[in-house]
C-alpha cells in the first residue's frame, strides 16, 4: 500500500506541568488501540526530560522538540517536524505532547488551515485536542476555604493564565489525579471547570487511565467551536452580546451543578469609560474568589481603543486588542468564580469609572501598554 496518501490524524495533549501528560502518552504507547503511533514531545529545556522518560520504554516512535515552546518560538519547527515525520516514517497516528506552559490554541492554529501559511500536508489532520488537568492543583489554587489537605511536598501551583487557557480550549478534558481529591471537592472542581469549558468531553481519571478511543480518532476537533465555546464567551453571549452563535448553547445540567457548588458568573457592563489610572490601580489589588475574568474595557484615555482584560488567579493582563470602530464602546467584563461577591466587585469597578467632572480631563499618563498584548 502507498502510505504517502493515508490520512494521519493528530492528537495534541496539553496541560500544566506535572498534570499527567507523560503518563497518558506512556499509556497510549503501551496500548495505542491497534494503531501505529508516533509521539512528538515538546519540552522547554535543552534536555527533553519527557522524551527521555518515554524513549526509555520505546523505540524510535518518540521524537523530541526541545529548547522552546511549540505554541510560540517553535511553531514553525512544529509544522516542519510534523511534515518531515510524515514523509520519513511510517505511522498512522501522531500524538503531540505540548510543554506544560504551551497554550493549545496557537498550536491548533498552526496545525490547521487557520494558520496563514497552511503548510501542513493535506493528509495530516488535527483530530483531537486533549487537556490533562491536575484536579488537586486546580482546586488548591482557588479553594477559598482551603478544604483540601496539603500534599507533600506542597506544590506551589498558582492558577495561571495558561492553565485556564488549557481548560478553555480543548475537545477532551481529563480531570486527572482524582485519587488525591475527595468526591465532594471533585464535584466542585468539575462544576468550576464546566463553567470555564462547557463543550469538551470530560473524564475523571487517575494516572491518566482512559480508553485510547476517547483521546485518539475522536473526530471532535473543530477550531471555530473550540474557540467560541469558551465559558467566558458563552457568558458574554448569554448577556446579550453579539456572538449569537454561542447563545444557542445551553447546559442545564452543568448550570445546576455550578449552582450547587456556588460556582457562578456575572457580566459587568457599563457604557461609561474607566479612568485609566483608577482602573490600573484596581487591577493591581482586587480580590474575590475569581477563577477567571475576561472581556473588553472602554478607557477614557483611549476612547477609540478596545482594552482587553484577562485575569486568571494572580495573573492580570490589560492592553489594547483593537478598535471599537462602528461599535458603540461599552465595557463588558465576565467574572467566573466561587462564592463571588458581585456587589463588591461591581461597586469597586464603578468607582473606577470617570465622573462627570473628569470628562474633559486630559489623560497624559495612561498606564496601559500601547502595543497589543
Ligand atoms: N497521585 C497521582 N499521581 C499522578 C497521577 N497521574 C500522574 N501522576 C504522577 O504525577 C507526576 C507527573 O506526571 P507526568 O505524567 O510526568 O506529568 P506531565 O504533565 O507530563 O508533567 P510535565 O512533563 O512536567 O509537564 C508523576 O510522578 C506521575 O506519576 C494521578 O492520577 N495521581
Amino acid at each position: 500500500m502507498d502510505t504517502s496518501t493515508v490520512e494521519i490524524p493528530i492528537t495534541v495533549i496539553s496541560g500544566p506541568l506535572g498534570a499527567g501528560k507523560t503518563t497518558l502518552v506512556n499509556r497510549l504507547l503501551d496500548d495505542p488501540g491497534g494503531r501505529k503511533i508516533a509521539v512528538l514531545v515538546n519540552d522547554m529545556g535543552e534536555v527533553n526530560v519527557d522524551a527521555e522518560l518515554l524513549a526509555s520504554e520505546t523505540d524510535d516512535s518518540v521524537i523530541d522538540l526541545s529548547n522552546g515552546c511549540i505554541c510560540c518560538q517553535l511553531q514553525d519547527d512544529l509544522v516542519t517536524e510534523v511534515t518531515r515525520l510524515a514523509e520519513e516514517r511510517s505511522f498512522d497516528y501522531l500524538v503531540v505532547e505540548a510543554s506544560g506552559i504551551s497554550e493549545p490554541l496557537p498550536i491548533a492554529r498552526a496545525l490547521t488551515e487557520e494558520s496563514d501559511g497552511d503548510r501542513l500536508p493535506d493528509r495530516l489532520r488535527l483530530d483531537t485536542t486533549v487537556s490533562v488537568i491536575d484536579a488537586y492543583g486546580f482546586w488548591k489554587s482557588f479553594d477559598p476555604e482551603e478544604s483540601l489537605p496539603d500534599a507533600a511536598p506542597d506544590p506551589e501551583r498558582p492558577l495561571t493564565e495558561v492553565l485556564v487557557e488549557q481548560v478553555e480550549f480543548c475537545d477532551v478534558l481529563l480531570l486527572n489525579k482524582c485519587d488525591m481529591v475527595p468526591d465532594e471537592a471533585l464535584n466542585a472542581v468539575e462544576a468550576a471547570i464546566r463553567e470555564l469549558q462547557p463543550r469538551a468531553r470530560l473524564h475523571r481519571t487517575t494516572y491518566s487511565e482512559i480508553d485510547p478511543s476517547q483521546v485518539l480518532d475522536t473526530g471532535r476537533f473543530n477550531f471555530q467551536a473550540a474557540k467560541y465555546h469558551q465559558g467566558w464567551k458563552r457568558t458574554l453571549a448569554g448577556d446579550g452580546a453579539k456572538e449569537d452563535h454561542v447563545h444557542s448553547h445551553t447546559h442545564d445540567d452543568t448550570v445546576s451543578s455550578a449552582t450547587a457548588h456556588n460556582v457562578e458568573s456575572f457580566v459587568y457592563r457599563r457604557a461609561r469609560p474607566f479612568h485609566p489610572n483608577r482602573l490600573d490601580a484596581w487591577l493591581d489589588v482586587w480580590q474575590g474568589n475569581v477563577v477567571r475574568a475576561k472581556g473588553f474595557a472602554w478607557v477614557a484615555s483611549r476612547p477609540e481603543t478596545v482594552l482587553g482584560v484577562s485575569q486568571a488567579g494572580p495573573s492580570v493582563q490589560a492592553g489594547p486588542i483593537g478598535q471599537w470602530g462602528d461599535e458603540k464602546p461599552e465595557t463588558r467584563l465576565v467574572f467566573i468564580g466561587r462564592d463571588l461577591d458581585e456587589a463588591t466587585l461591581t461597586e469597586e469597578l464603578d468607582e473606577c469609572l470617570i465622573t462627570m467632572d473628569e470628562r474633559a480631563e486630559e489623560y497624559s499618563d495612561d498606564p496601559f501598554p500601547r502595543e497589543s498584548t
